[in-house]
Formats: structure tokens, C-alpha cells, sequence
């Protein structure tokens, strides 16, 4: 089984994330850990910060000489802003007449839409600095880097991701528009929003810089696809072993994520049976499914074909034109506090949900197949395959069906 865990406030000294369970044998490399970091700060419409502040990323465990160990991998992801913040963030006791001024000062004007007044509530605190600092999306830095040596242990056994955008508010990509693949992911990078339809991204753009200038933010909906996946990671026979559970639930443990669909999701509701499923029909002697409409899912398994998980994203919710708020110090009406905030976010996201989709990939690998090398996963993923007999075995891509008079 694979776990992990991360630490560490939005504007504390780091990030600390720990991934256990990883087999001995993968090649990881920091510059590819980086890269993702730095996909991960992309997207037209991100804040100033994104700009400012750099991570400063270290292996401290289960790594050596570019390959794992097979013992728990830790992860350290520097904030070069810290300086600005060991006051307000130390761990040690200090003056609260110093640090209550300036960037200490208390925040008690809840933001609708964030963590702030909830969290206050619960964890007993009057204003919402110990609370945000934790509700902060900064911390995807640290599941991101975990995401990144998934993605390479996923990458042994040929199982390959990607990430796009697919709606910005109510500007989408066509419905028909073809699906990228992880060879289109330079292309989709180069991308302002990292949308594949070259004129929807120009119409996002526009979106974003108007949302700017009227003070506003804006949501979406992002897709990962997976491609070379196995039948069978999953199962039908108990809720919390249902792959399609699985990726729902690490999916909607995004900041700010609000659905989750898996292939057309909702749209599926809208037909009837009979234009819902992926028909099967022999190709060369080879099962093949008709179409992609369930997105890589039957039975809370993995059918063999592109997993396609999509999530919702809602707007920003420290929204310049601040909504209107109660603060909590005086009992007064007020305006939200603002400080700097995203106008976007869900070019970014994208990479999150490719790091989470990542991640619980790895674990059903896992599970399945075990191995304290790749190389035993490896040995034992193949033999399944090659177990399977010729009369179930089914192809990876859908291939269109033409009815014929006899069907
Ligand atoms: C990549 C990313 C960046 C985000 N940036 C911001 C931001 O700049 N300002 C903000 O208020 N919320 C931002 N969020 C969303 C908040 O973290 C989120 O709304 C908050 O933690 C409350 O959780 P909830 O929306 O799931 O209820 C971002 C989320 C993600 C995934
Ligand atoms: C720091 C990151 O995102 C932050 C997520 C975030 C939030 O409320 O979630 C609020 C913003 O931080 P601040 O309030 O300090 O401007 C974002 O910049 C990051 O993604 O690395």
C-alpha cells in the first residue's frame, strides 16, 4: 500500500511531504520533480506570488543516486519568502504587539468561499492567519512533487498522464475536439491555460483579463487522462475498492474542487441506455469497445482503456471586489480582507489533479501487482497480462462500430 502525507503552512518555511510504500528502482530526478513544480505555477491569471516566490526543492530520504530506495521518500520544498514571514509564522513564542502590525495584523474579516470562518469555529482561534495557512492551496506544491515520482513509477510500466483544460466559466472546448496525449504535454505548457483548442484558449484569455479588470475571479473544469493502463486496478466488491472511488475522493481533496466526473459523468444521465455505454465488437479477433463514453471504468475498475477523470473547479474565493462579510473583532458589517489573490487557478489545478490521479494510480498498481522492485511489479503486471485468455482480452483504444444487417 502506498501513503502519504504532507506538512507545512502557506507561508511557514516549507513544505514536507513523505511517500511510502514505493518500490526500490524507480529513477526520479529533482529536475523532473521541478518541472512539474514549475507546471504547477502556470497558467494566465495566477497572482503575483507566483512570480516572486520560488521552491526550492530537496530530497531528504529514499532516494540515491537518481533511483528509490524502496524506503519512504521525503520531500522538502523551500519557500524563498520565508524571510518575509519568520515573525508572523514562527514556531517559537514571540511579542504579539510585534507581529500584529503590517503582515501580522489580525485577520478578522472572514472570506466567504474560503476556510477562514468555519475553521475559526472549530479550532477555536478569533481571527483566520492559523487557519488560512493551512486551507492555502500552497500546500498542492508538496502533493505535486509526490505526483511527480508516481508519475515515474507509473512511467516504468508504460502507464503515461496527462492534464488539460477543458472550461474556463462558461467558455469550453468543443465536445468533439480531439484528446491530447502525454506527447501534447510541451504543447499544452506553451498553452496560456494549458487548453488544447488553440481559439478557446484565446477566448479563456480574454475571460480571465476582463474577470481582472472588473476585480472578479473565475472557475473551470479540468481533465486528466491516463493512457497504457491494465483492465482490472479496482474492484467491484467493496465501495472503498472502487477505483472510480478512489480517484473521486483524492480529486475532490483539491482546494476549491467541487465535482468530480468520471468519462461523461453527468452528460450520461442526459441519455438513454441505449447511446450511454460502450458497445463491444471483435477487431482482428480482439474485444474492442465502440467508444470512450464511461472513461476507463466498469465496475469500479480500470477496463484497459484511456481513464478519463474530469473536476470541477470553483471560483477564487478571495475575490478583489470583496464580498460582503461580518468582522468578528467588532461585529460589524464589513468587506472580506484582501490582500493579493489568484484571478484563476484552474490551469494549475490541472497538474494537482494529475499528481492526485497519479498517486492513486500507483497505489492500485500496488495493490495488484506488489513487488519491492519496479522490476518485480514489472514481471508480475506482465504475467497477469499474459494470463488473460485470448477470448477476454480486449484492445486499449476504442475502435467505432458500423452495425451491419444481421446486428
Ligand atoms: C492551485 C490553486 C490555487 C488557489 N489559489 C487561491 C487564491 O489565490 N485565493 C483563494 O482564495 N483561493 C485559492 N484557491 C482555493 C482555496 O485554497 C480554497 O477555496 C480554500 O482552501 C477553501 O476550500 P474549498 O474551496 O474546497 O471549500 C486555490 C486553489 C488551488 C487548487
Ligand atoms: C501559494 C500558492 O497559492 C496560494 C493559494 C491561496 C489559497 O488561498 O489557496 C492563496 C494565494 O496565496 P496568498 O494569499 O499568499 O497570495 C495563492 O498564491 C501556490 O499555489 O503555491
Amino acid at each position: 500500500m502506498l501513503r502519504w502525507l504532507t506538512a507545512g503552512e502557506s507561508h511557514g518555511p516549507e513544505l514536507i511531504a513523505i511517500l511510502e510504500g514505493l518500490p526500490a528502482g524507480v529513477p526520479v530526478s529533482l529536475d523532473q520533480v521541478r518541472e512539474d513544480l514549475a507546471r504547477r505555477k502556470l497558467g494566465h491569471g495566477r497572482g503575483s506570488r507566483m512570480k516572486f516566490e520560488q521552491d526550492e526543492l530537496h530530497f531528504s530520504g529514499g532516494v540515491r543516486h537518481g533511483s528509490t530506495l524502496g524506503g519512504p521518500i521525503a520531500l522538502r520544498i523551500g519557500n524563498t519568502e520565508w524571510p518575509k514571514w519568520t515573525e508572523v509564522m514562527s514556531a517559537e513564542p514571540v511579542d504579539l504587539t510585534e507581529v500584529s502590525r503590517g503582515r501580522g495584523a489580525p485577520l478578522t474579516r472572514p472570506r466567504p468561499g474560503h476556510a477562514d470562518l468555519v475553521g475559526m469555529q472549530k479550532y477555536g482561534f478569533d481571527e483566520a492567519r492559523p487557519i488560512l495557512e493551512r486551507a492555502s492551496a500552497r500546500e498542492t506544491a508538496a502533493r505535486v512533487g509526490l505526483g511527480a515520482v508516481a508519475r515515474a513509477f507509473l512511467g516504468e510500466l508504460g502507464i503515461r498522464l496527462v492534464s488539460h483544460t477543458l472550461a474556463i466559466e462558461t467558455i469550453r472546448s468543443p465536445e468533439d475536439a480531439a484528446l491530447p496525449r502525454p506527447e501534447d504535454v510541451d504543447r499544452l505548457d506553451a498553452d496560456p491555460v494549458r487548453c488544447f483548442d488553440a481559439a478557446t484558449s484565446a477566448a479563456m484569455v480574454e475571460r480571465i483579463d476582463r474577470a481582472k479588470k472588473e476585480g472578479d475571479t473565475l472557475g473551470g473544469v479540468v481533465e486528466v487522462l491516463v493512457y497504457g493502463l491494465p483492465p482490472g486496478l479496482g474492484s467491484h466488491v467493496h465501495w472503498d475498492r472502487r477505483l472510480d472511488a478512489q480517484l473521486a475522493a483524492a480529486i475532490m481533496g483539491i482546494q476549491a474542487i467541487k465535482g468530480v466526473e468520471i468519462g461523461d459523468g453527468f452528460e450520461t444521465t442526459r441519455r438513454p441506455g441505449s447511446q450511454a455505454h460502450d458497445p463491444l465488437h471483435l477487431q482482428d479477433g480482439t474485444i474492442v469497445r465502440a467508444s470512450d463514453r464511461a472513461g476507463g471504468t466498469e465496475g469500479g475498475m480500470s477496463t484497459g482503456t484511456v481513464l478519463r477523470v474530469r473536476a470541477g473547479m470553483k471560483p477564487i474565493a478571495t475575490v478583489p471586489r470583496a464580498l460582503p462579510t461580518v468582522d468578528v473583532a467588532t461585529g460589524e458589517q464589513a468587506k472580506a480582507h484582501h490582500q493579493r489573490s489568484d484571478v484563476c487557478a484552474v490551469p494549475a489545478s490541472g497538474v494537482v489533479a494529475e499528481a492526485m490521479v497519479a498517486l492513486v494510480l500507483a497505489n492500485a498498481v500496488l495493490e495488484k501487482f506488489g513487488g519491492d522492485s519496479v522490476a518485480e511489479t514489472r514481471r508480475n503486471l506482465e504475467a497477469y497480462l499474459a494470463a488473460i485468455p485470448a477470448s477476454l482480452a480486449t484492445g486499449t483504444e476504442s475502435v467505432p462500430y458500423t452495425p451491419s444487417d444481421t446486428d
